[in-house]
Protein backbone atom coordinates (compact mmCIF):
# COMPACT_ATOMS: atom_id res chain seq x y z
CA UNK A 1 0.00 0.00 0.00
CA UNK A 2 1.11 3.28 -0.74
CA UNK A 3 0.81 6.58 1.38
CA UNK A 4 -0.26 9.52 -1.10
CA UNK A 5 -0.55 13.31 -0.38
CA UNK A 6 -2.79 15.64 -2.60
CA UNK A 7 -1.90 19.22 -2.60
CA UNK A 8 -4.32 20.96 -4.68
CA UNK A 9 -6.92 24.20 -3.20
CA UNK A 10 -9.12 22.13 -6.00
CA UNK A 11 -12.30 20.56 -3.34
CA UNK A 12 -13.66 18.74 -5.49
CA UNK A 13 -10.42 17.61 -8.14
CA UNK A 14 -8.74 16.51 -5.16
CA UNK A 15 -11.97 14.72 -3.23
CA UNK A 16 -11.87 12.64 -6.47
CA UNK A 17 -8.22 11.92 -6.41
CA UNK A 18 -8.37 10.69 -3.10
CA UNK A 19 -11.25 8.47 -3.81
CA UNK A 20 -9.76 7.33 -6.92
CA UNK A 21 -6.42 6.46 -4.75
CA UNK A 22 -8.36 4.84 -2.05
CA UNK A 23 -10.35 3.01 -4.23
CA UNK A 24 -7.28 0.99 -5.77
CA UNK A 25 -6.60 -0.02 -2.33
CA UNK A 26 -3.74 3.23 -1.54
CA UNK A 27 -4.04 5.65 1.17
CA UNK A 28 -4.32 9.35 0.36
CA UNK A 29 -4.62 12.57 2.64
CA UNK A 30 -6.06 15.46 0.95
CA UNK A 31 -4.82 19.23 1.94
CA UNK A 32 -5.69 22.37 0.16
CA UNK A 33 -2.93 24.86 0.78
CA UNK A 34 0.69 24.53 0.42
CA UNK A 35 1.73 24.84 3.69
CA UNK A 36 -0.28 22.12 5.35
CA UNK A 37 1.07 19.94 2.57
CA UNK A 38 4.51 20.62 3.42
CA UNK A 39 3.99 20.19 6.90
CA UNK A 40 2.13 16.79 6.23
CA UNK A 41 4.96 16.16 3.96
CA UNK A 42 7.40 16.73 6.73
CA UNK A 43 5.85 14.79 8.96
CA UNK A 44 4.31 11.80 7.53
CA UNK A 45 5.99 9.63 5.30
CA UNK A 46 4.41 9.13 1.57
CA UNK A 47 5.58 7.87 -1.32
CA UNK A 48 3.91 9.66 -4.53
CA UNK A 49 2.46 13.62 -3.77
CA UNK A 50 0.30 15.02 -6.18
CA UNK A 51 0.99 18.87 -6.42
CA UNK A 52 -1.19 21.72 -7.52
CA UNK A 53 0.98 24.26 -9.54
CA UNK A 54 -1.58 27.37 -8.39
CA UNK A 55 -2.17 27.05 -4.96
CA UNK A 56 -3.74 30.22 -3.00
CA UNK A 57 -0.45 30.65 -0.76
CA UNK A 58 1.93 30.26 -3.97
CA UNK A 59 3.32 28.30 -6.58
CA UNK A 60 3.10 24.64 -5.72
CA UNK A 61 6.76 24.12 -8.05
CA UNK A 62 8.61 26.92 -5.35
CA UNK A 63 7.54 24.20 -2.87
CA UNK A 64 9.24 21.39 -4.50
CA UNK A 65 12.75 21.61 -2.57
CA UNK A 66 10.80 21.39 0.60
CA UNK A 67 8.86 18.41 -0.06
CA UNK A 68 11.74 16.32 -1.42
CA UNK A 69 13.46 17.57 1.74
CA UNK A 70 13.47 14.22 4.17
CA UNK A 71 15.19 11.23 4.52
CA UNK A 72 13.65 8.56 1.61
CA UNK A 73 11.60 11.42 -0.26
CA UNK A 74 8.09 10.74 -1.86
CA UNK A 75 8.09 11.37 -5.76
CA UNK A 76 6.59 14.07 -7.14
CA UNK A 77 3.68 14.57 -9.82
CA UNK A 78 2.71 18.32 -10.82
CA UNK A 79 -0.41 18.70 -11.90
CA UNK A 80 -1.29 22.05 -13.29
CA UNK A 81 -4.61 23.36 -14.94
CA UNK A 82 -2.73 24.80 -17.88
CA UNK A 83 0.63 23.56 -19.04
CA UNK A 84 3.54 25.60 -19.55
CA UNK A 85 6.75 23.96 -21.03
CA UNK A 86 8.61 26.47 -18.72
CA UNK A 87 6.99 25.28 -16.32
CA UNK A 88 7.27 21.61 -16.94
CA UNK A 89 10.91 22.22 -17.32
CA UNK A 90 11.74 23.64 -13.82
CA UNK A 91 9.19 20.81 -12.34
CA UNK A 92 11.61 18.17 -13.96
CA UNK A 93 14.76 20.13 -12.89
CA UNK A 94 14.25 20.36 -9.55
CA UNK A 95 13.22 16.65 -9.56
CA UNK A 96 9.53 15.84 -10.04
CA UNK A 97 8.49 12.77 -11.89
CA UNK A 98 6.05 14.06 -13.75
CA UNK A 99 4.28 16.90 -15.07
CA UNK A 100 0.59 16.22 -16.20
CA UNK A 101 -2.36 18.51 -17.32
CA UNK A 102 -5.99 18.39 -16.58
CA UNK A 103 -8.59 16.96 -17.32
CA UNK A 104 -7.62 13.78 -15.45
CA UNK A 105 -8.60 10.75 -16.18
CA UNK A 106 -8.38 7.44 -14.35
CA UNK A 107 -5.71 5.66 -15.80
CA UNK A 108 -3.39 8.82 -16.28
CA UNK A 109 -3.23 8.61 -12.37
CA UNK A 110 -2.88 5.12 -11.72
CA UNK A 111 0.01 3.99 -13.98
CA UNK A 112 2.15 6.54 -12.77
CA UNK A 113 1.29 5.30 -8.93
CA UNK A 114 2.09 1.69 -9.90
CA UNK A 115 5.47 2.76 -12.16
CA UNK A 116 6.64 4.67 -9.08
CA UNK A 117 5.75 2.18 -6.83
CA UNK A 118 7.44 -0.31 -8.48
CA UNK A 119 10.58 1.89 -8.57
CA UNK A 120 10.33 2.49 -5.06
CA UNK A 121 10.64 -1.16 -4.31
CA UNK A 122 13.95 -1.49 -6.22
CA UNK A 123 15.47 1.53 -4.74
CA UNK A 124 14.36 -0.38 -1.17
CA UNK A 125 16.27 -2.99 -1.95
CA UNK A 126 18.79 -1.09 -3.07
CA UNK A 127 19.25 1.12 -0.42
CA UNK A 128 19.09 -1.95 2.25
CA UNK A 129 22.23 -2.74 0.87
CA UNK A 130 23.37 0.48 0.66
CA UNK A 131 24.99 2.17 3.60
CA UNK A 132 23.16 5.50 5.00
CA UNK A 133 24.98 8.44 4.81
CA UNK A 134 25.46 10.62 7.80
CA UNK A 135 25.21 14.04 6.83
CA UNK A 136 27.03 15.60 9.65
CA UNK A 137 26.32 18.71 10.26
CA UNK A 138 25.35 19.89 6.63
CA UNK A 139 22.35 21.98 5.87
CA UNK A 140 20.28 22.66 3.41
CA UNK A 141 17.35 20.93 1.17
CA UNK A 142 18.44 22.64 -2.03
CA UNK A 143 18.43 20.44 -5.95
CA UNK A 144 22.25 21.16 -5.60
CA UNK A 145 23.26 20.12 -1.68
CA UNK A 146 21.36 17.04 -2.33
CA UNK A 147 22.90 16.28 -5.32
CA UNK A 148 26.23 17.22 -3.56
CA UNK A 149 25.20 15.04 -0.87
CA UNK A 150 25.07 12.01 -3.40
CA UNK A 151 28.33 12.70 -4.79
CA UNK A 152 29.56 12.30 -0.85
CA UNK A 153 27.84 9.27 -0.57
CA UNK A 154 29.04 7.72 -3.69
CA UNK A 155 32.71 8.98 -2.75
CA UNK A 156 32.64 7.87 0.62
CA UNK A 157 32.56 4.23 -0.51
CA UNK A 158 35.46 4.72 -3.09
CA UNK A 159 39.31 5.69 -2.79
CA UNK A 160 39.25 7.65 -5.25
CA UNK A 161 40.60 11.11 -5.30
CA UNK A 162 38.44 14.29 -4.82
CA UNK A 163 39.13 17.56 -5.72
CA UNK A 164 36.13 19.55 -3.83
CA UNK A 165 36.16 23.33 -5.85
CA UNK A 166 33.90 26.21 -4.67
CA UNK A 167 34.06 29.76 -3.17
CA UNK A 168 35.62 30.55 0.55
CA UNK A 169 33.06 29.90 2.76
CA UNK A 170 30.74 27.09 0.99
CA UNK A 171 31.74 24.05 3.54
CA UNK A 172 34.68 22.62 1.13
CA UNK A 173 35.91 21.11 4.83
CA UNK A 174 32.89 19.73 6.06
CA UNK A 175 32.21 18.26 3.15
CA UNK A 176 35.37 16.43 3.26
CA UNK A 177 34.68 15.33 6.74
CA UNK A 178 31.84 13.66 6.04
CA UNK A 179 33.31 11.67 2.89
CA UNK A 180 36.00 10.69 5.71
CA UNK A 181 33.62 9.92 8.50
CA UNK A 182 31.20 7.80 5.98
CA UNK A 183 34.03 6.14 4.56
CA UNK A 184 35.75 2.68 5.92
CA UNK A 185 38.28 5.21 6.98
CA UNK A 186 36.16 6.70 9.96
CA UNK A 187 38.01 5.19 12.48
CA UNK A 188 41.94 6.68 11.55
CA UNK A 189 43.29 10.21 11.23
CA UNK A 190 41.86 13.01 9.10
CA UNK A 191 44.83 15.16 9.06
CA UNK A 192 44.54 18.59 7.45
CA UNK A 193 47.45 19.99 5.22
CA UNK A 194 46.82 23.78 4.82
CA UNK A 195 48.57 24.14 2.27
CA UNK A 196 48.60 28.06 1.71
CA UNK A 197 49.80 28.16 5.51
CA UNK A 198 52.55 25.71 4.62
CA UNK A 199 56.20 27.56 4.76
CA UNK A 200 58.53 26.35 1.80
CA UNK A 201 61.51 25.83 4.37
CA UNK A 202 59.71 23.03 6.19
CA UNK A 203 57.00 21.99 3.94
CA UNK A 204 59.00 18.34 2.91
CA UNK A 205 59.83 18.02 6.69
CA UNK A 206 56.11 18.65 7.70
CA UNK A 207 54.55 16.54 5.21
CA UNK A 208 57.35 13.44 5.62
CA UNK A 209 58.64 13.76 9.08
CA UNK A 210 62.25 13.46 9.22
CA UNK A 211 65.30 12.09 11.33
CA UNK A 212 67.27 13.09 14.36
CA UNK A 213 69.96 15.22 13.17
CA UNK A 214 68.57 15.85 9.90
CA UNK A 215 69.12 19.56 10.03
CA UNK A 216 69.51 22.07 12.77
CA UNK A 217 67.10 21.72 15.28
CA UNK A 218 66.07 18.19 14.63
CA UNK A 219 66.77 16.87 17.55
CA UNK A 220 64.88 14.12 17.63
CA UNK A 221 62.57 11.90 14.88
CA UNK A 222 59.30 13.50 14.13
CA UNK A 223 56.42 11.70 12.04
CA UNK A 224 55.15 13.33 9.36
CA UNK A 225 51.55 14.55 8.35
CA UNK A 226 52.14 11.75 5.12
CA UNK A 227 52.88 8.95 7.83
CA UNK A 228 49.88 10.26 10.45
CA UNK A 229 47.28 9.94 7.50
CA UNK A 230 48.16 6.37 7.19
CA UNK A 231 44.84 3.98 7.12
CA UNK A 232 42.73 7.46 7.21
CA UNK A 233 41.86 10.34 5.38
CA UNK A 234 44.71 13.37 3.84
CA UNK A 235 42.76 17.08 3.20
CA UNK A 236 44.32 18.91 1.34
CA UNK A 237 43.45 22.32 1.81
CA UNK A 238 43.95 25.56 -0.59
CA UNK A 239 45.70 23.41 -2.61
CA UNK A 240 45.79 25.82 -5.01
CA UNK A 241 48.70 27.70 -3.26
CA UNK A 242 50.58 24.92 -3.07
CA UNK A 243 53.81 25.65 -5.00
CA UNK A 244 55.13 24.37 -7.71
CA UNK A 245 58.02 22.67 -6.34
CA UNK A 246 56.13 21.04 -3.91
CA UNK A 247 53.51 20.09 -6.30
CA UNK A 248 56.23 18.09 -7.62
CA UNK A 249 57.28 16.16 -5.36
CA UNK A 250 53.63 15.60 -4.25
CA UNK A 251 52.88 13.97 -7.65
CA UNK A 252 55.30 11.30 -6.84
CA UNK A 253 53.86 10.75 -3.46
CA UNK A 254 50.38 10.56 -4.93
CA UNK A 255 51.83 7.88 -7.59
CA UNK A 256 53.21 5.96 -5.01
CA UNK A 257 52.11 6.41 -1.69
CA UNK A 258 55.50 6.30 -1.04
CA UNK A 259 57.50 8.66 0.65
CA UNK A 260 61.10 9.14 2.26
CA UNK A 261 61.06 11.15 5.71
CA UNK A 262 64.02 14.18 5.26
CA UNK A 263 67.39 12.76 6.60
CA UNK A 264 66.63 9.45 5.98
CA UNK A 265 67.46 6.28 3.18
CA UNK A 266 64.68 4.22 3.44
CA UNK A 267 61.61 4.86 1.54
CA UNK A 268 58.02 4.44 3.80
CA UNK A 269 54.84 3.94 2.07
CA UNK A 270 51.64 5.52 3.54
CA UNK A 271 48.08 4.06 2.64
CA UNK A 272 46.49 7.30 2.76
CA UNK A 273 43.00 8.92 1.10
CA UNK A 274 43.34 11.88 -0.90
CA UNK A 275 40.52 14.52 -0.62
CA UNK A 276 41.98 18.00 -1.78
CA UNK A 277 40.10 21.63 -1.96
CA UNK A 278 40.34 25.24 -3.49
CA UNK A 279 37.93 28.33 -3.91
CA UNK A 280 40.39 28.80 -6.99
CA UNK A 281 39.97 27.57 -10.91
CA UNK A 282 42.59 24.74 -11.10
CA UNK A 283 42.00 24.81 -15.10
CA UNK A 284 42.53 28.35 -15.32
CA UNK A 285 45.20 27.91 -13.30
CA UNK A 286 47.05 25.20 -15.48
CA UNK A 287 46.56 27.36 -18.43
CA UNK A 288 48.17 30.09 -16.61
CA UNK A 289 50.97 27.60 -15.76
CA UNK A 290 50.63 28.18 -11.85
CA UNK A 291 49.62 24.72 -11.65
CA UNK A 292 50.77 21.07 -12.61
CA UNK A 293 48.31 19.11 -15.43
CA UNK A 294 49.55 16.00 -14.38
CA UNK A 295 48.78 16.68 -10.73
CA UNK A 296 44.99 18.00 -11.51
CA UNK A 297 44.57 14.93 -13.52
CA UNK A 298 45.27 13.00 -10.21
CA UNK A 299 43.69 14.96 -7.74
CA UNK A 300 40.30 15.54 -9.80
CA UNK A 301 39.14 11.66 -9.74
CA UNK A 302 36.44 12.24 -8.75
CA UNK A 303 35.57 16.57 -8.41
CA UNK A 304 32.69 17.88 -6.06
CA UNK A 305 31.92 21.46 -7.10
CA UNK A 306 29.94 23.27 -4.10
CA UNK A 307 27.77 25.83 -4.96
CA UNK A 308 27.47 29.67 -3.51
CA UNK A 309 25.44 30.62 -1.00
CA UNK A 310 23.49 33.17 -3.27
CA UNK A 311 22.42 30.22 -6.04
CA UNK A 312 20.34 28.07 -3.30
CA UNK A 313 18.59 30.74 -1.19
CA UNK A 314 16.47 28.55 -0.43
CA UNK A 315 19.15 26.68 1.99
CA UNK A 316 19.14 30.33 3.87
CA UNK A 317 16.32 29.37 6.38
CA UNK A 318 17.19 26.15 7.56
CA UNK A 319 20.45 27.34 8.05
CA UNK A 320 19.83 30.27 9.56
CA UNK A 321 17.55 28.16 12.21
CA UNK A 322 20.55 25.85 13.21
CA UNK A 323 23.15 28.27 13.74
CA UNK A 324 20.48 30.34 16.07
CA UNK A 325 20.16 27.19 17.76
CA UNK A 326 23.94 26.81 17.94
CA UNK A 327 24.81 30.25 18.84
CA UNK A 328 21.87 30.77 21.45
CA UNK A 329 23.20 27.40 23.20
CA UNK A 330 26.56 28.61 23.31
CA UNK A 331 25.51 32.10 24.99
CA UNK A 332 23.32 29.76 27.18
CA UNK A 333 20.45 32.35 25.96
CA UNK A 334 16.88 30.89 24.91
CA UNK A 335 16.79 30.18 21.33
CA UNK A 336 15.54 33.31 19.08
CA UNK A 337 12.85 33.39 17.14
CA UNK A 338 12.87 35.67 14.13
CA UNK A 339 10.27 37.61 11.88
CA UNK A 340 10.37 36.73 8.21
CA UNK A 341 11.44 40.40 6.88
CA UNK A 342 14.74 39.21 9.02
CA UNK A 343 15.12 35.99 6.65
CA UNK A 344 13.98 38.32 3.19
CA UNK A 345 16.58 40.62 4.26
CA UNK A 346 18.97 37.69 4.28
CA UNK A 347 17.75 36.03 1.33
CA UNK A 348 18.13 39.27 -0.66
CA UNK A 349 21.89 39.39 0.17
CA UNK A 350 25.25 38.14 -1.84
CA UNK A 351 27.03 36.53 0.58
CA UNK A 352 30.20 36.98 -1.03
CA UNK A 353 31.40 34.65 2.13
CA UNK A 354 28.88 32.53 1.93
CA UNK A 355 28.12 29.73 4.37
CA UNK A 356 30.53 30.85 6.89
CA UNK A 357 29.63 34.70 6.76
CA UNK A 358 26.10 34.17 7.42
CA UNK A 359 26.92 31.96 10.57
CA UNK A 360 29.06 34.97 11.36
CA UNK A 361 26.16 37.18 10.61
CA UNK A 362 23.63 35.08 12.63
CA UNK A 363 26.21 35.15 15.68
CA UNK A 364 26.25 38.85 15.32
CA UNK A 365 22.85 39.32 15.12
CA UNK A 366 21.96 37.00 18.37
CA UNK A 367 24.50 38.73 20.41
CA UNK A 368 23.11 42.44 19.49
CA UNK A 369 19.23 40.79 20.35
CA UNK A 370 20.72 39.30 23.66
CA UNK A 371 17.73 40.21 25.42
CA UNK A 372 15.16 39.75 23.38
CA UNK A 373 13.19 37.16 22.06
CA UNK A 374 12.83 37.97 18.13
CA UNK A 375 14.90 38.89 15.74
CA UNK A 376 14.58 41.69 12.98
CA UNK A 377 16.82 42.95 10.30
CA UNK A 378 17.50 46.09 12.55
CA UNK A 379 20.03 43.34 14.33
CA UNK A 380 21.64 42.66 11.09
CA UNK A 381 24.39 44.82 9.82
CA UNK A 382 24.28 47.72 8.55
CA UNK A 383 26.11 46.60 5.60
CA UNK A 384 24.36 43.86 4.51
CA UNK A 385 20.60 45.89 5.77
CA UNK A 386 21.96 48.06 2.70
CA UNK A 387 22.93 46.18 0.25
CA UNK A 388 19.48 43.42 0.56
CA UNK A 389 17.64 46.76 -0.17
CA UNK A 390 19.51 48.22 -2.75
CA UNK A 391 19.43 44.20 -4.32
CA UNK A 392 15.91 44.92 -4.67
CA UNK A 393 15.34 48.25 -6.05
CA UNK A 394 17.39 47.52 -8.74
CA UNK A 395 15.15 44.36 -9.96
CA UNK A 396 12.58 46.07 -12.11
CA UNK A 397 14.51 46.99 -14.85
CA UNK A 398 12.68 48.89 -17.85
CA UNK A 399 11.58 46.37 -20.59
CA UNK A 400 12.95 47.58 -24.17
CA UNK A 401 9.37 46.32 -25.57
CA UNK A 402 7.45 48.31 -23.20
CA UNK A 403 6.06 51.39 -24.91
CA UNK A 404 7.27 55.14 -22.95
CA UNK A 405 4.55 55.90 -20.81
CA UNK A 406 2.05 58.45 -21.61
CA UNK A 407 3.09 60.86 -18.40
CA UNK A 408 6.68 60.36 -19.19
CA UNK A 409 6.80 61.23 -22.79
CA UNK A 410 4.94 64.54 -22.18
CA UNK A 411 7.85 65.42 -19.87
CA UNK A 412 10.63 64.90 -22.91
CA UNK A 413 11.61 67.66 -24.26
CA UNK A 414 10.36 68.35 -27.78
CA UNK A 415 14.19 68.00 -29.49
CA UNK A 416 14.45 64.28 -27.01
CA UNK A 417 12.05 63.23 -30.28
CA UNK A 418 15.54 62.81 -32.83
CA UNK A 419 16.82 60.57 -29.56
CA UNK A 420 14.36 58.35 -29.71
CA UNK A 421 16.03 55.65 -31.31
CA UNK A 422 18.48 55.38 -28.57
CA UNK A 423 17.21 53.18 -25.63
CA UNK A 424 17.49 54.85 -22.34
CA UNK A 425 20.69 54.28 -20.07
CA UNK A 426 19.50 51.33 -17.77
CA UNK A 427 17.80 49.65 -21.07
CA UNK A 428 21.55 49.64 -22.81
CA UNK A 429 23.03 48.67 -20.18
CA UNK A 430 20.63 45.52 -19.99
CA UNK A 431 21.08 44.62 -23.31
CA UNK A 432 25.34 45.33 -23.07
CA UNK A 433 25.06 42.99 -19.61
CA UNK A 434 22.81 40.18 -22.31
CA UNK A 435 25.40 40.38 -24.72
CA UNK A 436 27.80 39.69 -23.40
CA UNK A 437 26.68 36.98 -21.10
CA UNK A 438 25.75 35.32 -24.37
CA UNK A 439 28.58 35.62 -25.71
CA UNK A 440 30.60 34.79 -22.57
CA UNK A 441 28.28 31.14 -22.63
CA UNK A 442 29.36 30.40 -25.92
CA UNK A 443 32.87 30.46 -25.80
CA UNK A 444 32.25 28.84 -22.08
CA UNK A 445 30.31 26.19 -24.30
CA UNK A 446 32.76 25.71 -27.07
CA UNK A 447 36.02 25.88 -24.78
CA UNK A 448 34.80 22.79 -22.71
CA UNK A 449 32.95 21.33 -25.70
CA UNK A 450 30.01 21.48 -23.57
CA UNK A 451 30.86 19.71 -20.81
CA UNK A 452 28.96 21.01 -17.70
CA UNK A 453 31.28 20.05 -15.00
CA UNK A 454 34.14 21.48 -16.46
CA UNK A 455 32.32 24.92 -17.27
CA UNK A 456 30.44 25.61 -14.19
CA UNK A 457 34.74 24.71 -12.75
CA UNK A 458 36.09 27.66 -15.14
CA UNK A 459 32.89 29.91 -15.11
CA UNK A 460 32.48 29.78 -11.31
CA UNK A 461 29.13 29.04 -11.80
CA UNK A 462 26.68 26.35 -10.19
CA UNK A 463 24.86 23.77 -12.25
CA UNK A 464 21.38 25.06 -11.99
CA UNK A 465 22.37 28.63 -12.53
CA UNK A 466 24.22 27.73 -15.61
CA UNK A 467 21.37 25.48 -16.55
CA UNK A 468 19.69 28.82 -16.15
CA UNK A 469 21.79 30.99 -18.79
CA UNK A 470 22.01 28.75 -21.05
CA UNK A 471 17.94 28.38 -21.31
CA UNK A 472 17.96 32.11 -20.77
CA UNK A 473 19.96 32.53 -23.66
CA UNK A 474 19.24 29.92 -26.09
CA UNK A 475 22.57 27.99 -26.67
CA UNK A 476 23.33 24.73 -27.06
CA UNK A 477 25.57 23.39 -25.16
CA UNK A 478 26.57 21.21 -28.08
CA UNK A 479 25.70 24.31 -30.85
CA UNK A 480 30.13 24.85 -30.68
CA UNK A 481 29.87 21.73 -33.00
N1 LIG B 1 25.84 23.20 4.28
C1 LIG B 1 26.29 23.61 5.48
N2 LIG B 1 25.59 23.34 6.59
C2 LIG B 1 26.01 23.78 7.81
N3 LIG B 1 27.13 24.46 8.01
C3 LIG B 1 27.89 24.75 6.95
C4 LIG B 1 27.52 24.34 5.63
N4 LIG B 1 28.47 24.75 4.77
C5 LIG B 1 29.38 25.40 5.51
N5 LIG B 1 29.05 25.41 6.81
C6 LIG B 1 29.78 26.05 7.92
O1 LIG B 1 30.40 27.22 7.37
C7 LIG B 1 31.72 27.38 7.88
C8 LIG B 1 32.71 27.37 6.73
O2 LIG B 1 32.79 26.05 6.18
P1 LIG B 1 34.16 25.41 5.66
O3 LIG B 1 35.32 25.84 6.51
O4 LIG B 1 33.95 23.97 5.45
O5 LIG B 1 34.25 26.19 4.25
P2 LIG B 1 35.41 26.16 3.17
O6 LIG B 1 34.75 26.12 1.85
O7 LIG B 1 36.38 25.06 3.48
O8 LIG B 1 36.09 27.57 3.37
P3 LIG B 1 37.54 28.10 2.86
O9 LIG B 1 37.58 28.01 1.37
O10 LIG B 1 37.56 29.52 3.31
O11 LIG B 1 38.57 27.23 3.53
C9 LIG B 1 31.94 26.24 8.86
O12 LIG B 1 31.60 26.72 10.16
C10 LIG B 1 30.95 25.18 8.43
O13 LIG B 1 30.57 24.35 9.49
Amino acid sequence: MANVLIIDDDLEMGGMLAELVNSVDHHAEHVTTLQAGVQEALEGSYDVIFLDVRMPDGCGLDAIDQLLGVEFPPEIIVITGQGDSSDAELAITKGAWDYIQKPLSPKRIIQPLNRILKYRDGLRSISRHEPKLDREEIVGTSTVIRECLDAVAKSAHSSANVLITGETGTGKELFARAIHNNSERRDRNFIVIDCAALPETLAESALFGHEKGAFTGADRTARGLISLADGGTLFLDEVGEMNLNLQKVFLRVLQEHKYRPVGSKTERSSDFRLIAATNRNPVLMVQNSLFREDLLYRLNSIPLTLPPLRARKEDIEPLTNRFISRVCRSLHCEPKDFSPEFIETLQNYDWPGNVRQLLNTVESAVSEALYEPTLFSKHLPREIRIKAVTSTIRQPETNAAEPVRPEREARLPADTNELSPLPNFKEHRRMVMQQAEKAYLKKLMKATRGDIRKSCIISGLGRTRLYTLLKEHDIDRMGWE
